[in-house]
């Protein structure tokens, strides 16, 4: 079998809220956010192999192959569907940065799943795929879901939401945050009062809306006053947070120029980026085209 694809795209996400309402048992969190895909993207190639070997071409700094989402991603696809002899080289070209809060790693795990239940012909259905893709992260199953959604329970109960077509400015503040430190402080939050999908604003309303806020934000910035120092500098533009459990901090914005004159103002120290809001994960059109 000789079947390839390549270029296929793992947008990251960004959380436009985050409440941490609770713990489970296990001592993973409950949480409610709202999930926004945006047109930043790792792409990935992916190519079949006859010898049965998951092989990661390419070397990612810090990312053994071994531990590696994608890799993880790609036999547990093949367990699951219980086809040992399938292979495939899978080079992963990053751009997101990692421990970014962009969800990068997890987004990269969700194209392997969808691109390979493709390619291999697997025939797993999304809801198979996305509970794949939750024994390896409690972000997974929403890139796998493929709109924007809000998110319940550790991440995956997730319901479609309607978001605004606006543009974001991104700013990485150049540390990595490994999620797990800010979700064992002490000083997190967890009681956060539940709110109702109906709580979140329209879509005509949300740019102007500072709605929420992310429970995370206070624990990530005491760790890493870099990011303290982005949300402020971005402030003076707009409701500026961070995503996910850092680094990365956005703000939104109805036109794209606006992002454009923020941009031209950024202290050299750190990079940044705008993006632009998507509504659907471009890999279901990306497979069909
Ligand atoms: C912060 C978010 O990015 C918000 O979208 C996610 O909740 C994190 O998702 P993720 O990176 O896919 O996280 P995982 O790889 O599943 O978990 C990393 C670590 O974060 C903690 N964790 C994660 C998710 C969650 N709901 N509760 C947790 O307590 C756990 O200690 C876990 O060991
Ligand atoms: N393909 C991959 N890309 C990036 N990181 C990976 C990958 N595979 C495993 N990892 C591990 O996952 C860690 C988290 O990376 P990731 O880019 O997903 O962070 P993040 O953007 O903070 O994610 P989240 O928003 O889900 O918390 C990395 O530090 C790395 O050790």
């Amino acid at each position: 079998m000789t079947a390839i694809l390549n270029a296929c795209p793992a947008p990251a996400k960004l959380n436009l809220f985050l409440h941490v309402t609770g713990r489970r048992p296990d001592g993973y969190h409950l949480l409610q956010s709202a999930f926004q895909l945006i047109d930043r993207c790792d792409t990935l190639d992916f190519a079949v192999r006859d010898d049965g070997q998951i092989v990661r071409t390419n070397d990612i700094p810090g990312v053994p192959a071994e531990s590696d989402l994608v890799v993880r991603a790609a036999r547990l696809l093949r367990e699951t569907a219980g086809r040992p002899e399938l292979g495939a080289s899978i080079t992963v070209n990053k751009i997101l940065p990692m421990g970014g809060g962009l969800g990068g790693g997890s987004s990269d795990a969700a194209t392997t799943l969808v691109a390979l239940n493709h390619l291999w012909q697997t025939g797993l259905k999304r809801q198979e795929l996305m509970d794949i893709g939750l024994k390896l992260g409690a972000d997974v199953p929403f890139f796998i879901f493929g709109r924007n959604a809000f998110a319940e329970g550790v991440g995956e109960a997730l319901s479609p939401l309607e978001t605004a077509d606006c543009w974001y400015v991104v700013i990485e503040p150049g540390v990595s945050v490994p999620t797990s430190i800010i979700f064992s402080s002490k000083r997190l939050t967890r009681d956060t009062e539940a709110v109702r999908i109906t709580d979140f604003p329209d879509a005509t309303k949300q740019i102007a809306s500072s709605f929420g806020k992310n429970d995370l934000e206070m624990v990530a910035t005491e760790h890493f006053p870099e990011i303290a120092e982005a949300v402020e500098w971005l402030s003076r533009f707009g409701n500026a947070r961070m995503t996910g459990s850092g680094a990365c901090v956005f703000s939104a914005f109805e036109h794209e120029h606006q992002a454009d004159e923020v941009l031209k103002q950024l202290p050299s120290r750190w990079i940044g980026w705008k993006a632009k809001a998507m509504q659907e994960h471009p890999l279901a059109r990306f497979l069909k085209s």
